[in-house]
């Protein structure tokens, strides 16, 4: 796990991932530009930036989405160098979504190692703040600690 610094503050690179049409750039759209998207659009990639407090201080989130349809597969993994902190999301009324990232329930931390587990949704804006106000509190408390134990096996935490 890195820990960025920008010139007036810290920065985290959040990277989402889960299927094709899942809900991705809809919960980033709602989060940092408080605008839920219509119509659907494949993404590719992309990049949004917002900042929140943590502590009494400014963070910059970086939040790349990635491309969810199977053609991007060798193309995505690109986007996980130097990443704080993975979102793994599955749309919770699609099974296929879900049985691909390999999880059942509150199973998905422990099966997939993840740290937390939340449901959200873009579309009624329920919970979104919270997904990204636990994700900046996990990827900030790892990156200290790993500046005192610099040999830790993970680097980024999944949510
Ligand atoms: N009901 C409901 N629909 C949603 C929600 N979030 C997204 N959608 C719908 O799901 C569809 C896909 O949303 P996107 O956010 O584009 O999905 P994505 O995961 O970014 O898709 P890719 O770019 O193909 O990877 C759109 O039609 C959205 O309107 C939600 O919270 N509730």
């Amino acid at each position: 796990m890195t820990q960025n610094s920008s010139a007036n503050g810290r920065q985290l690179k959040i990277v989402i991932v889960g299927d094709g049409g899942c809900g991705k750039t809809s919960l980033l759209m709602v989060y940092a530009k408080g605008d839920f998207p219509e119509t659907y659009a494949p993404s590719v990639f992309e990049k949004y930036m917002t900042t929140v407090k943590h502590g009494g201080k400014e963070v910059q989130l970086n939040l790349y989405d990635t491309a969810g349809q199977d053609d991007y597969d060798r193309l995505r993994p690109l986007s996980y160098q130097d990443a704080n902190l993975i979102l793994v999301c599955y749309d919770v009324t699609s099974p296929t979504s879900y049985e691909n990232v390999l999880i059942k329930g509150e199973e998905t931390q422990r099966q997939m190692n993840a740290t937390l587990y939340l449901e959200c949704s873009a579309k009624h804006r329920e919970n979104v703040e919270d997904v990204f106000k636990e994700a900046t509190k996990l990827a900030l408390e790892h990156s200290r600690k790993s500046r005192h134990a610099r040999k830790k096996r993970r680097r980024c935490h999944l949510m």
